[in-house]
């Protein structure tokens, strides 16, 4: 069962589950006591906020500026609220918290280019710290020197473009599997689950990119990799209350993080210790995964591979083998669902305008004439589809609040005064939609982009689905890879009918709350084989 502890501010639903076990616990009375007396004692501490001036909603005592995200998703109520309260930065507190809310591609430019180092380093919350060795995982850790060797090993020898390239008979075979798929849905009229299947696609890729061939696609891996990413996203009670230390234990929240980081560890572990059986005995044959890449690069020693994390609390030295697991873990974590999303919210912008499905349909099917299958040969010369990828990126991103970072020092952003170990989030949801950069912002139209020079590299602060500076996704090659190779075969062997009942126009976009922001309704779409791709 779900504890109130681990609940995110989500939804509608998400503040009032989050007060009505909140107010019939009975630990709520210690609960209150001890945030009045702090409250008191901080009372000068917390008028150093509101002297720094920057623009913000009015707040409550104790939970500060929490209620005001109820009854929408974070992303689109952060928008509204900074359109009302500050455009560029705005300044909530999150119960004991204060957060900087930027909002702007100018106040974003200053945050991750400008001040870059100074906003470098990620906030601690305690599932990340917990979930992997002291807070030593990528996506999650403190800026610093382990950081920079792990985000090397990373962007090097696991998601680089040489690794990219290597892996793309995985991808082609498995786009090829689900083409399969769906043209014998087609030949029996019959509607796929577009939602459901990319995920499935996503994590097939995933899984045979990182654990090799050999692994079955395992039901209670992939959901392991689902709570665990869901545990580190959102806003949770206990990174919100810091001061009320006793609030993981008694909700049994800490319990449940160790239980889940032990699972975790087990099964990465055995996939290790099968790895090095295999090698031991010569096996493993021509194929290899991430897993091999990683115990090469461990064998050669041509790589630091430990890591001593020098986080507040203690000097964790991590092993070679526990470095290998957290690369693995990122993978899966940051990976999957982005990808199986952006892939989602595309074809559905695709089904709501029939022009652009048209247009894009044509390109994929006159470049790749006669063909029986779509590979990577041909996918650079897919210039308009390249177009409403990006479209569908800035309408949609797939991480729309990117990941949170932290200030280190006392910085200046648009003239207003961000004081050090302040949460930042940026909004590039909000900041792709602002009718300042964009005309009719929220129009789906791939063509704004034609004759720009605007891409996704976090060179143009309008548009940074993948984030920008020192902490941007590393992952971004590994996943337009996998986007446009999909997207291309679904144009090329399939047209695509809505199921009856279902017209364009009320196709519902209504976004849902996740570690990726998905669609709250599945796109489920009727495939119709494409006469004239040769046999
Ligand atoms: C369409 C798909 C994807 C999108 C939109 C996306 C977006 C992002 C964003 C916005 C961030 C935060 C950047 C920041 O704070 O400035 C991020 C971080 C990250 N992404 Fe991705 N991502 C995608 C796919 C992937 C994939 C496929 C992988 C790995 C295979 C990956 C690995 C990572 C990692 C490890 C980080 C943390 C980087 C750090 O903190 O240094 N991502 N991603």
């Amino acid at each position: 069962m779900v504890s109130w502890e681990q609940l995110i501010i989500n939804e509608h639903s998400a503040f009032s589950w989050l007060l009505i076990p909140f107010f019939s616990s009975s630990i709520v009375v210690i609960i209150i006591i001890t945030l009045l007396l702090k409250l008191k004692s901080s009372s000068s501490s917390s008028s150093t906020t509101a002297k720094k001036n920057i623009p913000g909603p009015r707040r409550l005592p104790i939970i500060g500026n929490l209620h005001q995200l109820v009854s929408a998703l974070p992303h689109q109520r952060l928008c509204d609220l900074a359109r009302e309260h500050g455009p560029d930065v705005m300044h909530l507190r999150l119960g004991e918290v204060p957060h900087v809310v930027v909002s702007s591609s100018r106040a974003a430019r200053e945050v991750m280019k400008t001040h870059d180092a100074v906003f470098a380093s990620r906030p601690s919350l305690l599932a990340a710290e917990m979930m992997t060795y002291a807070g030593s995982d990528l996506v999650f850790t403190r800026y610093g020197e382990s950081y920079k060797r792990l985000r090397k090993i990373c962007v090097v020898e696991v998601l680089g473009a040489g690794r990219v390239r290597y892996f793309r008979p995985v991808r082609e075979e498995e786009v090829a599997d689900l083409v399969r798929k769906f043209s014998r849905r087609a030949a029996r009229g019959e509607a796929v689950d577009v939602s459901r299947e990319m995920f499935w696609l996503s994590s097939r890729i995933t899984c045979r990119t990182v654990l090799g061939k050999a692994r079955e696609l395992d039901d209670g891996f992939l959901r392991m990799v689902e709570s665990v990413s869901e545990v580190m996203a959102g806003f949770k009670v206990s990174d919100l209350f810091p001061s009320l230390k006793f609030l993981p234990a008694v909700t049994g929240y800490k319990a449940q993080l160790r239980r889940m980081r032990r699972e975790m560890e087990s099964m990465l572990d055995g996939i290790i210790d099968e790895h090095k059986e295999r090698r031991a005995e010569g096996g493993g044959g021509n194929e290899e995964d991430l897993v091999d890449v990683l115990l090469n690069l461990q064998a050669s020693g041509s790589t630091d591979f430990s890591l001593t994390m020098d986080n507040i609390k203690a000097v964790t030295v991590v092993s070679s083998d526990k470095l290998i697991i957290l690369c693995l873990q990122e993978v899966f974590i940051a990976g999957v669902e982005t990808s199986a999303t952006a892939i989602d919210w595309t074809m559905a912008e695709m089904m709501k305008d029939e022009r652009v499905l048209r247009k894009a349909q044509e390109e994929v099917r006159q470049v790749y004439r006669g063909k029986t299958n779509v590979d990577e040969s041909s996918l650079h010369e897919l210039k308009y589809l390249d177009l409403v990828i990006k479209e569908s990126l800035r309408l949609h991103p797939p991480l729309p609040l990117l990941f949170p970072r932290e200030s280190q020092a006392k910085v200046e952003v648009c003239g207003y005064e961000i004081p050090a170990k302040t949460k930042v989030i940026v909004n590039c949801w909000a900041i792709g939609r602002d009718p300042q950069y964009w005309i009719e912002p929220t129009k789906f139209y791939p063509e704004r982009f034609a004759d720009s020079t605007i891409d996704y590299k976090g060179n143009n602060f309008e548009f940074i689905p993948f984030g920008a500076g020192r902490r941007m996704c590393p992952g971004m090659l590994y996943a337009t890879a996998v986007v446009k190779l999909t997207l291309a075969n679904l144009l090329y062997h399939f047209d695509w009918k809505l199921v009856d009942g279902m017209d364009a126009e009320n196709l519902d976009m209504t976004e849902a709350f996740g570690v990726a922001v998905g669609r709250k309704c599945s796109l489920c779409l009727i495939p119709i084989a494409y006469d004239d791709v040769p046999i």
